[in-house]
């Protein structure tokens, strides 16, 4: 438990080692949820100003840098679930009242879930670390944000940062060297011109047996507050808007409860953001669920509600099941995903 003075990079202690996870091939997902106000998008992303380091986002640049014997294709997508409607805040321009580009989710030939992107900004392959900072810093403040009675800068929306890596590991010391050579290609010119698997199937050319190709992930995703209406004050498209947020975040509660009581069938379905987020809700994943809850006095029955009430920490600490597992590397010269 953290207290109001403790400091992100405290907080970022618990979710520092997940990234190195996720470099070791686990799918990897940290999630805030708590009620309006409570500090979601503060222990996310801290705050709003231009300086402030995305902690997330610089680790995983210097994991990445640390070990040379691979080449990280990273990408980034940054979206909104507002509404149970999916938007893509890369393809928004500036802040308007309503949502940007709408997107549709699909599943990809290897079961993945993906949101399906437009050719042009497809895999938004990030060239260079403060490329990826700024996206990632930019993004999240073009989310669906309404005043609310205890939060002037309330967001609306469940926000899905995804940043993927693509690494291919090679087996010998010639591979590295080659790997190496290539990797400021992949992730300039070739990435830039949509040609982002070129050099690395040079690389599977040269390589007896071929190099291994594996794509990991990391979410953070910022949920919308859960909202008791009497005390938001929500009237209106707000009302709407809440009734959507509160049904999506008991579906989530919904889909953590049957995992943990290991139920066979998982509700991912049901709403969009478990949709998007079945991959990490599966047993084979690394979850982190982080409760923010105000320490003023006047919120204290929302903020046990969040921890008690709707289950909903209780049944993200239960979810047990057993070891996650690492995704297997396929060979480059596998087949690429597919629209269903
Ligand atoms: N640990 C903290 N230190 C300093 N300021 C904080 C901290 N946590 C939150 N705040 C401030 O409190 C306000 C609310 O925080 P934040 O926007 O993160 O809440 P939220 O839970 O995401 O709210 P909502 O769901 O309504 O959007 C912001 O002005 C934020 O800067």
């Amino acid at each position: 438990v953290y207290g109001p003075a403790a400091s992100q990079s405290a907080v970022f202690g618990d979710v520092c080692p997940l990234l190195v996870s996720l470099l070791d091939g686990y799918q990897v997902c940290v999630m805030t949820y708590g009620q309006t106000g409570s500090g979601k998008t503060y222990t996310m992303l801290g705050s709003h100003s231009d300086d402030n380091p995305i902690l997330e986002a610089e680790e995983l640049v210097r994991l990445i840098l640390e070990n040379p014997s691979r080449i990280p294709k990273v990408g980034v997508s940054i979206v909104e679930v507002y509404n149970n409607d999916v938007f893509d805040l890369l393809a928004k321009d500036s802040v308007v009242a309503v949502s940007g580009v709408k997107r549709e989710v699909m599943t990809a030939k290897d079961g993945r879930i993906e949101v399906v992107l437009l050719a042009s900004d497809r895999e938004r392959v990030v060239g260079s670390t403060s490329r990826l900072m700024e996206l990632v810093r930019g993004g999240p403040q073009l989310r669906v944000k309404h005043p609310t009675l205890v939060h002037v800068d309330s967001s609306r929306s469940h926000l899905i940062i995804t940043m993927t890596l693509t690494i291919v590991t090679c087996s010998d010391s010639t591979a590295d060297r080659t790997c190496s050579a290539t990797l400021p290609r992949e992730q300039t010119e070739a990435g830039r011109a949509g040609r982002s698997h070129s050099a690395s199937l040079r690389a599977a050319q040269l390589l007896p047996g071929g190099p291994a190709e594996c794509m990991e992930q990391v979410q953070l995703v910022d949920l919308a507050s859960s909202q008791c209406v009497s005390v938001s004050g929500a009237t209106g498209a707000a009302l709407r808007e809440t009734a959507c947020i509160n049904r999506s975040l008991a579906l989530l509660a919904d889909v953590l409860g049957t995992l943990s009581e290991r139920l066979g069938h998982v509700p991912n379905q049901k709403s969009r953001p478990t949709h998007l987020l079945q991959d990490c809700l599966r047993g084979d994943a690394k979850l982190l669920v982080v409760l923010c809850v105000s320490p003023s006095h006047r919120h204290l029955a929302q903020g046990l509600q969040g921890l008690q009430g709707l289950c909903f920490g209780t049944r993200a600490q239960q979810v047990q099941r057993g070891p996650a597992r690492k995704r297997q590397p396929s060979s480059l010269a596998e087949g690429k995903k597919q629209p269903d």
